[in-house]
């Protein structure tokens, strides 16, 4: 893949920064091409070394995370985040680290009996959807039920998705849309939000972020010029650039850590 001027502009630009850079990536879709089993998903090997690269660089001036709507353990276990990398699972809602000994350090969500009861009763009716159309199936996580159709046939899904998405309307709690997902989640949690807090922490001179669904629409939209922001694949975005794939992926992450370790 050959970068476009803007783009290795753009690289050349995020790595001149002096202080604090962050490196933040979704999981599903930008490091791991998109599959019908997300327990068949996988990393591309490239963009997992890059990204221990990267977070080895510059005397830890350089912070790695990983921002993803799969849970935690999950996204760790999959991404194989080296020691300092940060961590966002569900969207944000769950928060954590890896330590110096490869372990992560997460907190725990909290949930009240109503958000509970949300949970449960947004769990019964997309297990009810489901059960009305071949393919689709219930993913539960700590904080969210998600409603997959990505093997369920086009006229099922447009029967249960628009159920699901009114239905979830009548609850206390938010629906998230993705790739062939009806997500609903008892908590405001955002990528954005997660970003946003994340580059406060740390004092961030630049923020590099690569996505490729509805979700990380919230951090496209809270980068500026100094950032850069990389969507991954078709669809409207507030990102600056795009890219086609996750092999593209791959490719501008190792061009991201040859510049940063260049100290160019
Ligand atoms: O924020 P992400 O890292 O992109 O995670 C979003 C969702 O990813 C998973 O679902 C997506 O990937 C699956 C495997 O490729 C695919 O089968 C599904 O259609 C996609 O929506 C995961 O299962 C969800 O929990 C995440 O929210």
């Amino acid at each position: 893949m050959a970068l476009s001027t803007q783009l290795q502009q753009a690289v050349n630009k995020f790595a001149s920064h002096n202080g604090p850079l962050i490196i933040a990536t979704d999981f599903d879709g930008v490091l791991a091409p998109l599959v019908d089993d997300p327990n068949r998903s996988r990393p591309l090997p490239r963009s997992v070394t890059a990204l221990q690269r990267l977070a080895n660089s510059r005397g830890g001036l350089v912070h790695v995370a990983y921002v993803s709507g799969r849970r935690i353990d999950e996204l760790v276990q999959l991404a194989k985040p080296v020691p300092g990398s940060h961590l966002y699972g569900t969207h944000g809602a769950q928060t954590g680290y890896i330590d110096s000994t490869g372990q992560l350090v997460a907190n725990r969500t909290q949930l009240s009996s109503h958000q509970t009861e949300t949970l449960a009763a947004a769990r019964a009716r997309a297990e009810k959807l489901a059960a009305s159309a071949d393919g689709a199936w219930v993913e539960v996580k700590e904080t969210s039920i998600v409603l997959h159709t990505r093997l369920a046939s086009d006229r099922a899904t447009a029967l249960i998705e628009p159920d699901f998405r009114d239905y979830v309307a009548t609850l206390d709690a938010h629906a998230i849309l993705g790739h062939d997902v009806t997500e609903v989640s008892v908590t405001d949690a955002t990528k954005g939000k997660a970003i946003a807090a994340l580059r406060a922490e740390l004092g961030a001179a630049s923020v590099a972020y690569f996505g490729d669904d509805v979700t990380d629409e919230t951090v496209f939209s809270i980068l500026t010029e100094d950032d850069l922001g990389v969507k991954v694949g078709p669809g409207d975005t507030a990102a600056a650039y795009r890219v086609e794939s996750p092999t593209d992926v791959a490719y501008l992450l190792e061009e991201i850590a040859d510049k940063v370790n260049a100290g160019l």
